[in-house]
């Protein structure tokens, strides 16, 4: 059994991370920390878990930490960067669930995130956890970033667009949608039901802080620079993503759908959790509610010089905790679906 801890087990990716540990056969959490609910037990914050765990929320303690043999840390940015050094010298491997790690320039990292990073000197060692793109490199690390939820729908319906040269790099459009856990599960007026509720709404159009790591990540595949205009927006439900991707293809007609369908399944062929949906098949968040896939889909539309690229993913899954275990897994050895077998609960 592999000895996990978790930092941060009263959010909503810390409580997913649970969910989905509690089916994994070769993992027990041994530590789960809480500074607000020290002392309580796990199962009387979350009755969901009842009858699976018998722990209680520590401290976030670094001796207590340290005694795991990989450590998932949940909470905000600004923490993991202060704690990882000492566990990695102690040998605990750490799957980052932030944004501490992700992005290699730490000058770039300060611009966005608003203040330096504590640990620069591991920005070179820490894999993007993109298994897609990284899965050699994920599996020799001792330290994995975990994309965020939006670069991961985004970068996964650019991607093979990219490697393939098929698109100019420079005119990038992601106009993508997620659900209200996204950000999180402190109180915060904007989080409130009749905030949320009936009601769709853009939010940082003007630059959201995912934009670097998308252009890092896509910069990566497709050797040169790219540019994307992003926007992101509030869906009135609590989980999913859905990013709208448009990409101009050379000239009309240059590629049909089928063309495109073709470059995806092929260069999605042996990935578990990315599923390419025939022609006409649309991807819905309900369809992976829950679970730890992509959904993709591609359109021409009136078959002219723009491809759009349709992607599905649950924000607390494939976007955060289920792609962490997936991290995990190819980390330790272990088959890379292990514990990350559930179905989309649709409706
Ligand atoms: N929600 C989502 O869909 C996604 C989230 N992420 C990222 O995952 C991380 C966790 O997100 P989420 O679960 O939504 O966050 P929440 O705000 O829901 O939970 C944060 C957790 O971190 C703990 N925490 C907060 N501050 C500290 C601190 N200084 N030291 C130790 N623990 C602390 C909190 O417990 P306590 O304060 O009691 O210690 C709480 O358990 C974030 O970085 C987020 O950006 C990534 C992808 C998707
Ligand atoms: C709806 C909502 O508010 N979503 C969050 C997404 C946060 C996330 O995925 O995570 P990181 O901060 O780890 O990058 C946001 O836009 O900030």
């Amino acid at each position: 059994m592999v000895r996990i801890g978790i930092v941060g087990g009263t959010g909503y990716t810390g409580v997913e991370l649970l969910r989905l540990l509690a089916q994994h056969e070769d993992a027990e959490v041994v530590a789960i920390t809480s500074r607000a609910e020290a002392g309580r037990r796990v199962d009387a914050l979350f009755p969901n878990l009842r009858g699976r765990y018998d722990l209680a929320f520590s401290e976030p303690d670094v001796e207590l930490l340290a005694g795991c043999d990989l450590v998932f840390f949940a909470t905000p940015h600004n923490v993991a960067m202060n704690l990882v050094p000492e566990l990695l010298e102690r040998g605990t491997r750490v799957v980052d669930l932030s944004a501490d790690y992700r992005i290699r320039d730490a000058a770039l990292w300060s611009d966005w995130y608003g203040e330096p990073h504590a640990s620069p000197q591991l920005l070179d060692d820490a894999v993007y956890g993109l298994p897609e793109v990284n899965r050699q490199r994920i599996a020799g690390a001792r330290l994995v970033a975990c994309p965020g939820c939006y670069p991961t729908a985004i970068q996964l319906g650019f991607i093979p667009l990219l490697e393939a040269g098929l698109v100019d790099p420079a005119h990038l459009i992601a106009s993508a949608a997620s659900g209200a856990s996204g950000a999180g599960r402190q109180a915060k007026v904007d989080n409130l039901l009749s905030e949320v509720s009936g009601s769709f709404k853009a939010y940082a159009a003007a630059g959201h802080r995912h934009l670097p790591e998308i252009e890092q990540g896509l910069a990566d595949v497709s050797g040169g620079p790219v540019a994307v205009t992003f926007v992101p927006h509030l869906l009135p439900m609590v989980r999913g993503i859905h990013a709208t991707l448009f990409a101009r293809l050379g000239a009309p007609g240059a590629k049909s759908v089928e063309e495109l369908h073709g470059l995806f399944t092929a260069r999605y062929a042996s990935e578990p959790f990315v599923d390419v949906l025939p022609v006409g098949m649309l991807p819905q968040t309900r369809t992976v509610k829950g679970a730890n896939h992509c959904q993709l889909s591609l359109v021409v539309p009136q078959e002219r010089d723009t491809v759009v690229v349709l992607s599905a993913i649950d924000n607390l899954v494939k976007g955060a905790s289920g792609q962490a275990i997936q991290n995990m897994n190819i980390m330790l050895g272990l088959p890379e679906d292990r514990g990350l077998g559930q179905v989309g609960l649709l409706p």
